[in-house]
C-alpha cells in the first residue's frame, strides 16, 4: 500500500533530519512509529501527508508515485492526516469539519456519532466554532473524529494521546482498535505511549533520523521497554546497530 523509498530530508544549514528511510506498510497494518524526541517521527509523518516535500527519494502509494502530490490530492487518494497540534478554524463549526470529512451532508446524528467515538458529548460540542476557546485536548479529539469520518485507506496520527485526560485517553484505546479491525485500511501513528504501541501490529523505532529498528510488537516492545538507558538512545544505537534496517 505505502512504500518509502530513500527518503531523506534536510533543512537549509544542511541538517540531515531524515536519512535514507525506507520501509513499507501493507494494507490493513497498523504501524506505531516510536522514539526520542527530535528523532524525525513527525517529520516522517509530514512528508507521507504532502505538508512537506522530501529533499531526496520517492513516496509510492498503491502502486502510484505521489512524490509531487499536495496534501489535497494526497487525501483525494486516501490518506488522512491528524496533526500534533491540530489546526483551528475560525468561523466553522464542529458539524461542518465532519460533514467536510465525511465528504457528504450527514445529519446532525450521523455527525454526532463521529463525537461521541471520541468521547465528546455531541450536544455540547456540534455547533461550536473550532476557534481558540476550545482547548487542546478537546481539538485534539475533534480532530481525530474528522479522520474518522474520512474513512481513509490511510490515516496517519501524530501524538494523539497528546493533551487527552485520562478517560479519553481509555476511550481513544478502544477507538484505535476498532478502526484496525478494517482490513482495507492502514494506519501509522506517532506515540509515545506503551498502551498504544500495545495495539500495533509492527513498531518502527527512529533516532536521529534513522530507522533503528523495526519488527512485529512482540518482540520490539519489550526490547523498547527494558532499555537501560532511554534518555541517551544513542547507546541504544550502538547496541541495536546489528538491526539496522
Ligand atoms: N523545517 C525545519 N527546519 C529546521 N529544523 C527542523 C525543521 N523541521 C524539523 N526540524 C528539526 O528536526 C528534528 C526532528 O523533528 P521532528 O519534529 O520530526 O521530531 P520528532 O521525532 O517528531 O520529535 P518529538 O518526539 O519531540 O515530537 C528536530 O530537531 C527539529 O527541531
Amino acid at each position: 500500500m505505502l512504500k518509502l523509498e530513500n527518503i531523506s530530508f534536510e533543512v537549509e544549514n544542511e541538517k540531515e533530519i531524515l536519512k535514507d528511510v525506507n520501509f513499507t506498510i501493507e494494507k490493513g497494518k497498523f504501524i506505531a512509529i516510536t522514539g526520542p524526541n527530535g528523532g524525525g517521527k513527525s517529520t516522517l509523518a509530514r512528508i507521507i501527508s504532502g505538508v512537506v516535500k522530501p529533499t531526496r527519494g520517492k513516496i509510492i502509494f498503491n502502486g502510484e508515485d505521489i512524490t509531487d502530490l499536495s496534501i489535497t490530492e494526497r487525501a483525494q487518494k486516501g490518506i488522512s492526516f491528524g496533526f500534533q497540534q491540530p489546526v483551528r478554524f475560525k468561523g466553522i463549526t464542529v458539524n461542518d469539519i465532519i460533514n467536510i470529512a465525511a465528504g457528504e451532508n450527514i445529519t446532525a446524528l450521523e455527525a454526532s456519532h463521529y463525537l461521541s467515538e471520541v468521547g465528546l458529548c455531541a450536544k455540547d460540542y456540534i455547533n461550536r466554532e473550532l476557534s481558540d476557546k476550545l482547548s487542546g485536548g478537546e481539538i485534539k479529539r475533534i480532530e481525530i473524529a474528522t479522520i474518522i469520518a474520512r474513512n481513509s485507506s490511510l490515516s496517519i496520527f501524530d501524538e494523539p494521546e497528546a493533551g487527552i485526560d485520562l478517560w479519553s485517553f481509555n476511550h481513544l484505546i478502544e477507538v484505535f482498535r476498532k478502526m484496525h479491525k478494517n482490513k482495507d485500511a492502514s494506519i501509522i501513528i506517532i506515540s509515545h505511549q506503551e498502551r498504544i504501541l500495545d495495539v500495533a501490529d509492527e513498531i518502527i523505532a527512529m533516532v536521529d533520523g534513522t530507522i533503528i529498528i523495526r519488527g512485529a510488537k512482540e518482540s520490539v516492545l519489550p526490547e523498547l521497554l527494558h532499555c537501560e538507558s532511554p534518555e541517551n538512545c544513542m547507546n541504544c544505537h550502538d547496541i541495536l546497530e546489528a538491526k539496522i534496517i
